[in-house]
């Protein structure tokens, strides 16, 4: 066990005990932005690429930004898209698009293109958006606190269904988010499905979620109307003679685009609050740049536009410093396929590799004074595209493809908190990592409008 069978060299490092390896350690929960205590001993012991066992597989972490990006770039080379067992399960086992590779993978992910790519953010998405957030934030001034992690998570929810499936249903909404609350305690639990499981409640909810999306699906099949949103593109395709897709893998893909909006994009909007009202010289210079948009527009009463978007240089900083900082998806798991030589070490065909991306966007060598929240350490890099020190949504060919919808709503959130309302935090607001970011106490704040 201590010693696994290997062509070359392994990376240094302890593979733990038999069976749970090191995993004890590895999920501990911890509070702080900074490298887990679980990487920050084990790169000082053995370098910046070592060996351990996580959950019964072996495991080569890399902490090393070049060998990182190296990992990305050779997708379908030497590695392979890789998810634990109970978040493959959880989002569609065979029928989910994590789980194809090549061109199956870049046919599914030019589908989801019509959903989050630039044409659609630009000529519908922005618009419904805009009236979405304005709607919700001026809500929030008639109670006296708001928890923000949960409300935006509801407006987040509610939108993505709409706009994924048209379901609109107030109370079947209100069941279909309750399900995916349990959703990421289970994603990170062991895969057992047995009554009283945070495992057997994820699963639970997954098929009480898939039977709603699949009922949807069979009443459009009957019915010609046209809603314009993902399922009509997904129908077409299905109906399509020779097709790849099945009925299977389009309601999985409903599925897992609705659970990716509504966990990542609720905690990103959080967390931008949070440091923005943590760091007054911040928010007075996003003031400064989304007043000077009202005043360039005129009216202030009409839309974002994308141009407008495209022009909020500062607050892409912002963004772009809350998702490194944030680290949301703080590490990311490839398969070995053939042995591959990493650094002088060799790493065995089966094997997983995790790239810690929060390695790299917390390394000293690559953004200095890494744990200060500081957007103005963006100035003069490019903003929107990933780079060796940049991977808060991957890289390669499985590079994020809701990270411009995720930046857009952000984006627009912003521009209606500073320009409208005054506010301040009122409870909550410490996190937790499990490994990813959590609110156990949310975020609340109180919120009051500007007056002119
Ligand atoms: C700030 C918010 C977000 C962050 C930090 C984030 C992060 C990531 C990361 C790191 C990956 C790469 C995973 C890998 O390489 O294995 C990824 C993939 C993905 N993301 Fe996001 N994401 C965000 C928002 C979204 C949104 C809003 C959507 C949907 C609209 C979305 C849909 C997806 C999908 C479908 C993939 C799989 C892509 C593939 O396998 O080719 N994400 N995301």
């Amino acid at each position: 066990w201590g010693n696994p069978k290997c062509n070359g060299k392994l990376p240094p490092g302890s593979m733990g005990l038999p069976i749970i390896g090191e995993s004890i350690q590895y999920f501990s929960p911890y509070t702080e932005f900074d490298t887990p205590t679980f990487i920050k001993e084990r790169t000082k012991r053995y370098g910046s690429l070592f060996r351990t066992s996580l959950v019964g597989k072996p495991i080569v972490v890399s902490t090393d930004p070049e060998i990182n990006h190296y990992i990305f770039q050779q997708e379908g080379r030497y590695f392979q898209c890789y998810y634990t067992e109970s978040f493959t399960k959880i989002l569609g086992d065979q029928n989910s698009m994590l789980a194809y590779h090549g061109v199956f993978h870049k046919y599914l992910k030019n589908l989801i293109l019509k959903l989050t790519g630039r044409e659609n953010l630009k000529g519908k998405l922005i618009h419904e958006m805009d009236v979405n957030t304005c709607r919700c934030l001026h809500s929030w001034t008639s109670h006296e606190s708001v928890n923000v992690k949960e409300a935006i998570a509801e407006m987040i929810f509610e939108y993505s269904a709409k706009h994924l499936f048209g379901y609109v249903d107030k109370e079947g909404l209100k069941k279909l988010k309750e399900n995916y609350i349990a959703f990421s305690d289970g994603l990170i639990s062991f895969p057992l499905n047995v009554p009283g499981t945070a495992y057997h409640a994820c699963m639970q909810g997954r098929k009480n979620t898939i039977k709603v999306i699949k009922n949807v699906f069979k009443e459009r099949k009957s019915s010609p109307v046209q809603h314009y949103d993902f399922l009509d593109h997904l129908l077409e395709e299905v109906k399509k003679k020779e097709t790849f897709l099945s009925e299977e893998i389009a309601v999985d893909l409903v599925f897992l685009l609705l659970f990716a909006t509504y966990e990542t994009l609720s905690t990103t909007v959080t967390l931008a609050t949070k440091f923005i009202a943590d760091h007054p010289l911040v928010l007075a210079e996003l003031t400064k740049e989304q007043e000077a948009i009202l005043r360039r527009r005129g009216n202030e009463e009409s839309e974002i536009t994308w141009e407008e978007y495209r022009s909020m240089t500062f607050t892409h900083m912002v963004i772009n410093e809350t998702v490194r900082l944030g680290n949301i998806a703080p590490m990311i798991l490839r398969k070995v396929t053939k042995d591959v030589e990493l650094k002088g070490y060799t790493v065995p065909s089966g094997w997983l590799v995790m790239v810690s991306t929060l390695s790299t966007h917390l390394d000293p060598t690559m953004h200095e004074d890494p744990l200060s929240f500081n957007p103005w350490r963006w100035e003069g890099q490019e903003l929107h595209a990933g780079s060796k020190n940049f991977m808060a949504f991957g890289g390669g060919v499985r590079l994020c493809v809701g990270a411009e919808f995720a930046k857009l709503q952000t984006a627009i959130f912003i521009h209606h908190l500073v320009t409208k309302y005054r506010w301040e935090i009122t409870g909550g607001g410490d996190t937790i990592r499990r490994p990813s970011v959590t609110f156990p106490k949310g975020l609340y704040i109180q919120m009051s409008t500007k007056t002119r």
